[in-house]
């Protein structure tokens, strides 16, 4: 996954003044990028014609996502250079492992899923390859990769979030709640906190640093993709059904 010098941010941003680091990063992961903020996975989410089958599919596929952002979000605190970003990244990590927690568990009561199916779920491909790829980011990489990793979950969220809360909400409180989740002022501020993070520390690195970037927010696109995909069909997507090319 290599881009040609055309694709640089030097590039980018001399062709569009001002233009954001984050909004560089975007534009590369691209067609990935536009295919996960418009599959109609969300889209049935919003218009409330989202079967039960694949919902309690991918509710019980995230739940292990989870668990392994709530581990993502633990060593991105650590990592953070001052007390605010580790004050932004802790408040979203209680959120996450309070309200959002308990919307999932409300979820599987209501869609008939017991406690031992989603306390011991084994991890999909798709979703193994999130947990690898979110973890080995923020464990053992820089803070600027994982926030890279982070802000591509979250923006991606917030992007179908927004769209979908235009409509008048679902029946199924599972559908509205996971709307409004992803549509509230106080996830907007988040992200475009990581995004200002992002914006500002992007720009001082290094050519090859900011490729690197590129290619972690790509590869989260076309997971997030990815992950909609086999939830929506039941189905592994082509390129994890061969495990020579995950
Ligand atoms: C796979 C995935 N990506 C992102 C999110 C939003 N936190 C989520 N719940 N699941």
């Amino acid at each position: 996954m290599h881009a040609s010098i055309d694709s640089s941010f030097q590039n980018f941003s001399a062709s569009a003044p001002g233009a954001r680091f984050t909004d560089w990063i975007a534009t590369r992961a691209e067609p990935y990028w536009t295919s996960a903020t418009n599959h109609a996975f969300t889209r049935a989410i919003g218009d409330g014609s989202m079967p039960d089958e694949a919902y309690a599919r991918y509710l019980i596929e995230d739940y292990t996502f989870i668990t392994d952002l709530a581990s993502t979000l633990g060593y991105l605190v650590a990592k953070a250079p001052n007390m605010r970003a580790k004050s932004r990244l802790s408040a979203f990590l209680a959120l996450l492992t309070s309200e959002e927690n308990d919307y999932f568990l409300r979820s599987f009561d209501a869609l008939g899923v017991p406690a031992e199916t989603y306390e011991t779920a084994a991890q999909g491909p798709v979703t193994r390859a999130f947990a690898d790829l979110l973890l080995t980011s923020s464990g053992k990489g820089s803070y600027a990769e994982g926030l890279t990793c982070l802000l591509c979950a979250e923006w991606c969220y917030l992007t179908w979030g927004r769209r979908e809360a235009q409509k008048p909400r679902p029946e199924k409180f599972y559908l509205a709640e996971w709307i409004d989740l992803h549509a509230v002022s106080g996830f907007e501020d988040f992200v475009d906190w990581i995004r200002a993070e992002l914006d500002e520390i992007g720009p001082a690195l290094s050519p090859l640093k900011q490729e690197t970037l590129a290619e972690l927010f790509t590869r989260m696109s076309m997971l997030e993709d990815a992950f909609f995909e086999a939830a929506w069909t039941g189905e592994l997507p082509a390129a994890f059904d061969d495990p020579q090319r995950r």
